[in-house]
């Protein structure tokens, strides 16, 4: 007997020729590796199937409702800048013609033309038709709509008027339902149009003070989600654009009776110049963008609310897969520092009505 037969058994014997067992899992791991590679791969290769070809601005017209001021006016210049022609759209004609000096100074040829058009967007359907009929009459169908006109009041829930819930509504809300209402008719039957909604970074998450603000601005999300599941067919575009806050006179009005915890939250995300938040807002609406986010938090926060909205390119579908656990993490310390903010207001406030109490 040899002393190698001497040591062999049969469970050892078929445990060495079984041993490849041992490598099943690592096998496995570069089976599922193989496969999401080839899926990553081959997203990449439709992805400019699902991708909207861009919309030509030069020569394109561009109605821009809210331009005569703060963000509508830079997006009106923006657009201006590139060969559009535009309708500004507001109340205030003055304020509108002062408007149409500033964008014309940006003109890039001769043909040009800025159109001003005075109405309330927000109370009468039929005025806002025709005052839409009247522009594509003298400019052409519309190529893009800009729901811009919009305002903002903070004050805390029990201190809010009731009338300011409607007033909202009504103008964040119907103010921007009216013009798409008006122009999507002929959008569908020319198959080609873009359509954006200016929300807020308070129309993604409710903020101290903007009980009545943050609901309308989140309405817009509900009717841009719709709304773009509806006309992708017809090769039209819906871009919902969340402004954080931006140097405008609207900035500046509500300012003047900001509760501080508004102010302190609001400030996290920084103020930002409306000509900045324009370029961004116009270059995503031209590529068929969904979603359109300003600076670190905007892009963190659009992720992390990006639900089952539409998603436009496969770079931004991947980009939410893989961040938004990350970004759930980090919210939640946001959300602490938010509610310590909220807190301490409180514990101030009740310190100096006693103190006053004393007096
Ligand atoms: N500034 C900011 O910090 C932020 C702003 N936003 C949003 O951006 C949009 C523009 O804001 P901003 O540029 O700051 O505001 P501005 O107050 O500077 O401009 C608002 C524009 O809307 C017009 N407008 C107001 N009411 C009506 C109406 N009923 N019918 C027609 N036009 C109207 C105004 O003209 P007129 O008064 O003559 O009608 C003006 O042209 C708003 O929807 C706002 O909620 C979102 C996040 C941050
Ligand atoms: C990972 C998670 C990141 C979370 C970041 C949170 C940042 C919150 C900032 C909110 C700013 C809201 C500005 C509203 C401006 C506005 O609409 C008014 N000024 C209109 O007049």
């Amino acid at each position: 007997m040899s002393s190698e037969e001497a040591f062999s058994s049969p469970i050892v014997d078929w445990l060495f020729v079984h041993s490849w067992w041992l490598f099943l899992p690592f096998i496995m791991l570069l089976v599922v590796a193989a496969f999401i590679v080839a899926f990553v791969l081959l997203l990449y290769m439709i992805s400019p199937l699902i991708s909207p070809k861009p919309l030509k601005l030069n020569g394109a017209h561009v109605v821009v409702t809210g331009g005569s001021s703060g963000i509508g006016k830079s997006i009106a210049v923006e657009c201006y800048r590139q060969g559009a022609f535009i309708t500004l759209v507001a109340r205030d004609e003055e304020k509108l013609l002062r408007a149409k000096k500033e964008v014309e100074k940006y003109a890039i040829n001769d043909k040009q033309v800025v159109l001003c058009v005075s109405v309330d967007v927000s109370s009468d359907y039929t005025q806002v038709e025709n005052v839409i009929k009247q522009a594509q009459e003298k400019l052409g169908p519309v190529d893009m709509l800009i729901n811009c006109a919009g305002t903002s009041i903070s004050a805390k829930f029990e201190e809010m008027e009731v009338e300011r819930f409607k007033e909202m509504i009504e103008l964040n809300y119907l103010g921007s339902v009216y013009p798409t209402r008006a122009v999507i008719t002929t959008m569908k039957e020319r198959r080609m149009g873009r359509i954006m909604f200016v929300s807020s970074q308070a129309g993604q998450i409710g903020l101290f003070g903007y009980t009545a603000y943050s609901a309308s601005k989140f309405a817009l999300r509900g009717l841009a989600e719709a709304l773009q599941m509806e006309v992708k067919p017809y090769n039209i575009y819906v871009t919902l654009a969340f402004p954080p806050d931006t140097d405008t006179p609207l900035l500046a009005e509500e300012n003047k009776s900001k509760p501080l915890e508004t102010k302190l939250i609001s400030e996290t995300s920084g103020i930002w110049q409306p000509d900045q938040v324009a370029k961004i807002f116009v270059r995503d609406a031209v590529q068929g963008n969904f979603n359109s986010s300003v600076g670190p938090d905007g892009y963190m926060l659009s992720a992390l609310t990006c639900g089952m909205s539409p998603v436009t390119s496969i770079t931004e579908g991947l980009q939410q897969i893989v961040t938004m656990g990350l970004f759930r993490s980090i919210a939640l310390f946001y959300l602490g520092s938010f509610d310590s903010i909220v807190r301490r207001c409180m514990i101030q406030r009740e310190q100096s009505k006693e103190a006053d109490k004393r007096e």
